[in-house]
């Protein structure tokens, strides 16, 4: 039983990974993500910001790589369920879209709040 729990753990663990990498390879969003995502991360290295900075670095990267990844899947859910304009299909993408934004903003105004200092000292 232990086993059968941790075969289907890791089959969903395979599942999420695949994900991932048909998001990459897929979508041009994607790419952005990762080069800034790279550009962000050399940074740190660059400044050798503190230990809670990365914290502060990692969350901002993960919830822009997270809430992009779910705007895609509603776009895609939409597309599927609803290939044709609806007004309510233009909410949940418009409100999804938002999501992305949001959590762009936090990451910048993080990354503003980090570096800005480090850059200017
Ligand atoms: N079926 C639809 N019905 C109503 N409005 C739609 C529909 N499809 C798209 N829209 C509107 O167009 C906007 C862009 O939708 P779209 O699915 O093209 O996303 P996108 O942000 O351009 O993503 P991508 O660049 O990944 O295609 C939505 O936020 C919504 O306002």
């Amino acid at each position: 039983m232990v086993r059968s729990y941790l075969s289907k753990r890791r089959a969903s663990f395979g599942y999420a990974i695949s994900g991932i990498i048909s998001f990459v390879k897929s979508e041009p969003h994607a790419l952005i993500h990762l080069l800034a995502t790279i550009v962000v991360i050399l940074f740190g290295c660059w400044y050798k910001i503190t230990r809670s900075e990365w914290l502060f670095i990692v969350l901002a990267i993960g919830g822009v790589w997270a809430t992009e990844m779910l705007n895609t899947a509603v776009e895609k859910t939409m597309d599927h369920l609803s290939p044709d304009y609806h007004p309510s299909v233009k909410v949940i993408k418009d409100l999804a879209a938002g999501a992305v934004l949001m959590a762009a903003l936090a990451a910048a105004i993080i990354g503003a709040v980090i570096f800005i200092p480090y850059i200017f000292s």
